[in-house]
C-alpha cells in the first residue's frame, strides 16, 4: 500500500471496554483506527454523526459505543434510545450514503431468555427492559438503513478496564466475607479483547470483499454458566494469583431486585458466525485467566 493513504476505520466508544480493545488489536498494515470518544462526538447528535462520517474518507464504521447502564436506562428512556437506536440509525444512513460497511454491536438482552438452549440469530426477540429494547431499535435501524452491515450480538462483556462484573466482584470481595450472586440467570461471558478481534476480522472482510457475509451474528466466549458460577470462578482464579476472593452465596433473582429484569437464559448460539466466518470462540475460563493476568498478575 506504499504511496496510498491508510484506510481509516471509525470506531466509537473509544473509552469503553470494546473501544479500548479495538485500539489494541493488531490491525494489518494499511489500516488506521480513528477512535472517537464521548467528548469528541456526542452520539445524541445525529447531525454530528453525519458530519463526522462525511468529513474524511472512511473505509468502515464500528459502532462500539452504547448506553450500557441497564438499570439506569429504565428511568432515562430518551437518552437510552438516542444513543442505542437513533445513533445507529444515523450511522446507517451515513454509511449507506458513503457506500461503506457498518458494524453494529448488540446484546443478548434483546431476548426474553424464557426458554432453554442457545439463542439462534433468527429466534424471536422480546426485550425485557429499556436497554434491550433500545438496542433492538438500533438493530432494526441498521438492518433497514441500506448500509452493508454486520450486527454482532454479544453478552456479559468483561475486560481489565472499564466497568464490568469481574471488576465489581474483585472490588466487593475486598470488604465482604460473603457475596450473594444470582444463580438463575445463565449465559457466557465475553472477553472484550476476543470480541474486538472478531469484529476486526469481520470488518476487514467487509472492507476487502464486496461479497463478505452480512446480517446478524452472535459472539461470546464458549460455555454456559450462571452469574454465581462466574463469580465463584473469578474468586478461584483470583486467589491463585494472591488477589481478592470471598465466598459466593447463590441466590434467586427474586432476592436481588433491580429496576430492569434480566433474561434467565442469555446463551447465544455460535452457529451463524461459524458458518459465515469460520469463527469459534475459546472457553470463558481461559479468557478470564488472561484478564486476571492483566488485572492482578500472572500465576507463579
Ligand atoms: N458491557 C456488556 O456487558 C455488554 C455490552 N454489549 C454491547 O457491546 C458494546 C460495547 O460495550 P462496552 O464496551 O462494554 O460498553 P462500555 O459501557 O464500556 O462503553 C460504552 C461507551 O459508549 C460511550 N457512550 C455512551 N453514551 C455516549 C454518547 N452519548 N456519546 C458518545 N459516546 C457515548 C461511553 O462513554 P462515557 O462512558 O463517557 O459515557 C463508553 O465509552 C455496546 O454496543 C454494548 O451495548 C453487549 C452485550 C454485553
Ligand atoms: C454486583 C452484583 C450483581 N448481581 C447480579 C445482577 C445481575 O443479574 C448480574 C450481573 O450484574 P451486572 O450489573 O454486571 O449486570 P448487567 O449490567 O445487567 O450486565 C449486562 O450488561 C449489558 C450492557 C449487557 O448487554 C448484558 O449482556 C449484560 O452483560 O449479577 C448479583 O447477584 N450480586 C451482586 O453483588
Ligand atoms: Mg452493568
Amino acid at each position: 500500500m506504499s504511496g496510498t493513504s491508510p484506510r481509516a476505520i471509525l470506531v466509537t466508544g473509544a473509552g469503553g471496554q470494546l473501544g479500548t480493545e479495538l485500539q489494541r488489536c493488531a490491525w494489518p498494515q494499511g489500516y488506521e483506527i480513528v477512535a472517537i470518544d464521548h467528548d469528541t462526538l456526542d452520539l445524541r447528535d445525529a447531525g454530528a454523526i453525519a458530519a463526522m462520517v462525511a468529513s474524511r474518507p472512511i473505509a468502515a464504521v464500528i459502532n462500539g459505543a452504547a448506553y450500557t447502564a441497564v438499570d439506569k436506562a429504565e428511568s432515562d428512556v430518551v437518552t437510552a434510545w438516542a444513543v442505542n437506536a437513533m445513533a445507529p440509525a444515523a450511522f446507517g444512513e451515513a454509511c449507506a450514503k458513503a457506500g461503506i460497511p457498518l458494524v453494529q454491536v448488540s446484546t443478548d438482552y434483546v431476548f426474553a431468555g424464557d426458554r432453554q438452549g442457545a439463542w439462534e440469530v433468527n429466534d424471536p426477540v422480546a426485550p425485557l427492559g429499556v436497554y434491550g429494547a433500545s438496542k433492538l431499535g438500533g438493530e432494526l435501524a441498521v438492518r433497514t438503513s441500506g448500509a452493508r452491515h454486520a450486527i454482532v450480538r454479544t453478552a456479559w462483556v468483561v475486560s481489565a478496564h472499564g466497568h464490568n462484573f469481574i471488576k465489581t466482584m474483585l472490588r466487593l470481595a475486598e470488604t465482604r466475607d460473603t457475596l450473594s450472586v444470582v444463580a438463575d440467570q445463565y449465559g457466557a461471558p465475553t472477553s472484550a479483547a476476543d470480541l474486538a478481534n472478531v469484529l476486526m476480522r469481520i470488518t476487514l472482510r467487509l472492507v476487502e470483499d464486496e461479497d463478505a457475509p452480512t446480517g446478524t451474528f452472535h459472539f461470546s466466549n464458549a460455555g454456559a454458566i450462571s452469574w454465581a458460577d462466574f463469580a465463584t470462578e473469578i474468586f478461584r482464579q483470583s486467589a491463585l494469583r494472591g488477589g481478592p476472593s470471598t465466598m459466593v452465596v447463590p441466590i434467586p433473582s427474586s432476592d436481588y431486585p433491580t429496576p430492569a429484569a434480566r433474561p434467565a437464559n442469555s446463551r447465544l448460539s455460535h452457529n451463524a458466525i461459524h458458518a459465515a466466518y469460520g469463527i469459534a470462540p475459546r472457553d470463558w475460563q481461559v479468557a478470564l485467566s488472561d484478564i486476571l493476568d492483566e488485572l492482578i498478575g500472572a500465576t507463579k
